[in-house]
């Protein structure tokens, strides 16, 4: 691949009439999200050798131990956008409740909001396995003007204006959308740059990878059990590959390079699953839809489910369209 891809700045500004409200703001806000992403890249990169492994100490509000690197890639996407000064509000996996951001002249004029899970995949962290960012973007639905309340963040994901992920592996990307496709940029660290690698990705409506923790096989709704052997019969162009890397955004990203289903279920362990619908799910499953995939929750839409609690979780289902169709059907044949 030649450097002569566009690189992910060039590709923001280009695009940015192709976006509904064209203020330019979301187009701030995308490369805000880079700067921090290539800040929290430059530390991944030598986890070993800088003070970012292992536990922080700390208990979340998912009542999850924090590792040193939630806290750390938390803390400075926060300050980034705090910086400049480009949202109204943020919310995160590792904070309780969402931070209300003044803008500086003190009239409130930021028109977006945030929601991030600033590192996906912790248990991978010490044991140097690719992990992610995500975020998930939506405009504020409260007038602009007054303080943020939660009522901007508990917003169906079809609201959302942006979504995407940075993906720390043998090379880091960005992946995202803006509701016109999704585009991937990989980062040249030589010279801190992103450039345009993967064009209009696009999940192929049928795969061959299925990735599932099977360790809770026992603990899972009939459904998905039913699917799992499904997965794994001698027959067609089955048994499929079981892949699970354990950080959700590097099994949804080869899925949707390669055609495959992801999936979080809820089991007789968590009646609701693992996976957070406004930071985790949501975005996948907008990126998912972007790429001709699909999103569910073993029964309807992700995007269409209307969020109550700011670190609520929902069962999740995403992948090749073909794949997650299927899991459904076997997910209503269940019930009966
Ligand atoms: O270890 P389990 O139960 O299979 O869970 C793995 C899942 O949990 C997660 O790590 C949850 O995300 P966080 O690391 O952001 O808490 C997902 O990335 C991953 O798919
Ligand atoms: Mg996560
Ligand atoms: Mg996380």
């Amino acid at each position: 691949m030649s450097q002569t891809n566009q690189t992910l700045g060039e590709f923001i500004i280009e695009n940015q009439s192709s976006f509904k409200y064209t203020s330019g703001e979301l187009s701030r806000l995308i490369n805000s999200i880079r700067l921090a992403a290539k800040v929290v890249n430059h530390d991944v990169n030598k986890a070993g050798l800088v003070d970012i492994i292992g536990a922080a100490g700390e208990v979340n509000v998912q009542g999850e131990n924090q590792q040193k690197l939630d806290v750390y890639a938390n803390k400075k996407f926060i300050q980034t956008l705090i910086n400049r000064n480009i949202v109204c509000g943020i919310a995160s996996e590792e904070e309780d409740d969402f931070i209300a951001i003044n803008s500086q002249d003190e009239n409130h004029q930021n028109k977006y909001v945030v929601l991030i899970d600033p590192l996906d995949g912790s248990s991978n962290i010490d044991v140097n396995v690719s992990v992610g960012t995500i975020f998930s973007i939506y405009r504020r639905v409260t007038p602009v003007g007054t303080p943020v309340t939660l009522e901007d963040f508990l917003q169906p994901g079809h609201q959302q204006v942006a979504a995407g992920y940075v993906i720390y592996g043998t090379s880091t990307m960005l992946v995202y959308t803006t509701g016109a496709g999704v585009n991937g940029f990989t980062l040249n660290p030589a010279i801190g740059t992103f450039y345009l690698s993967h064009p209009n990705m696009r999940f192929p409506e049928d795969g061959k990878i299925y990735s599932v923790n099977e360790g809770n096989y026992t603990h899972f709704p009939q459904g998905v059990k039913d699917y799992i052997k499904y997965c794994q019969m001698e027959e067609g162009d089955r048994p499929y590959t079981s892949r699970y890397i354990g950080s959700m955004v590097s099994d949804i990203h080869r899925n949707m390079i390669k055609g495959g289903i992801f999936m979080y279920p809820k089991s007789s362990k968590d009646s609701n699953g693992k996976l957070r619908l406004l930071y985790e799910c949501n975005p996948m499953a907008f990126i998912a839809e972007q790429a001709h995939g699909k999103a569910s929750d073993g029964f309807g839409r992700i995007l269409d489910i209307q969020p109550t609690a700011l670190h609520e979780r929902a069962p999740f289902f995403c992948g090749s369209k073909n794949m997650v169709e299927k899991v459904e059907e076997f997910m209503r044949n269940s019930l009966k």
